[in-house]
């Protein structure tokens, strides 16, 4: 379970205090909150990428608490498909993502390709993809690092008709191998029926919502 406790979440205004979050493996949970409300802050600061002081943010499973190294490998969270470097192919990303988190439910990358229909580009360079190709080789990273907590800031976004289909499949078959989703979209926004819960942030506060609208597994 990742553990989340006493955040106050500050950039150039408070936008959460003293709140507490329990991410537990084998569940999706959507992030929903108004534009600006702190949703890329939040998952920037579980994943590690900025601090705030006074919070205590830890992975604890079967009575054992994963020293930082072991933190790292269990998380993923690319935040956009602006990251990429667009000289650089598909397949190279997805190589660089299985050699270095190193786990052992790695989804093969033949697999991964497959599902997300990436075989007709996947070795050209990002510069040549669409916006809905890079997003779909921004999903396929998860499955192939293996990690046990994703961390997605908006993820469908350019994803057409089919590929939200893709998406919800995608998303409940990483709950079935045990995964742990975190994912933030827009409020309202229909892909929350993958969700067991929601986070919802409003007022400085994030308040835990069972899903009345989930999806069957
Ligand atoms: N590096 C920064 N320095 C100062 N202020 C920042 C910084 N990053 C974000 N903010 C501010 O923090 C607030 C939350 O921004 P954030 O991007 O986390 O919101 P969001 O909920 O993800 O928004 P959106 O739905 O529009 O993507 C905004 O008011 C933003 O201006």
């Amino acid at each position: 379970m990742l553990k989340l406790q006493n955040l106050d979440l500050k950039t150039r205004e408070i936008l959460l205090y003293g709140s507490n979050m329990c991410l537990e493996r084998g569940a999706v949970y959507g992030l929903s909150a108004r534009n600006g409300s702190g949703k890329t802050t939040l998952l920037r600061t579980i994943s590690g990428l900025r601090r705030e002081d006074k919070a205590m943010i830890f992975i604890e499973e079967q009575n054992k608490i994963f020293s930082l190294i072991e933190m790292k490998n269990a998380i993923l969270y690319y935040e956009t498909a602006e990251w990429f470097d667009v000289n650089l192919s598909g397949l190279d990303y997805l190589n660089f993502i299985k050699s270095t988190w190193k786990n052992e439910n790695q989804m093969p990358i033949t697999e991964v390709i497959n599902f997300w229909s990436m075989g007709d580009y996947i070795k050209l360079p990002i510069k040549k993809y669409s916006l809905g190709m890079k997003q779909k080789l921004l999903l396929s990273m998860y499955a192939v690092s293996g990690a046990n907590y994703w961390l997605l800031d908006e993820p469908t976004i350019g994803l057409d008709t089919n590929s939200l289909e893709q998406f919800k499949r995608y998303m409940l078959d990483a709950k079935k191998r045990g995964t742990c989703v975190l994912f933030s979209s827009h409020q309202n926004d229909s892909i929350y029926a993958v969700c067991d819960f929601i986070f919802e942030m409003e007022n400085r506060t994030l308040s835990l919502v069972a899903n009345d609208r989930k999806l069957g597994d």
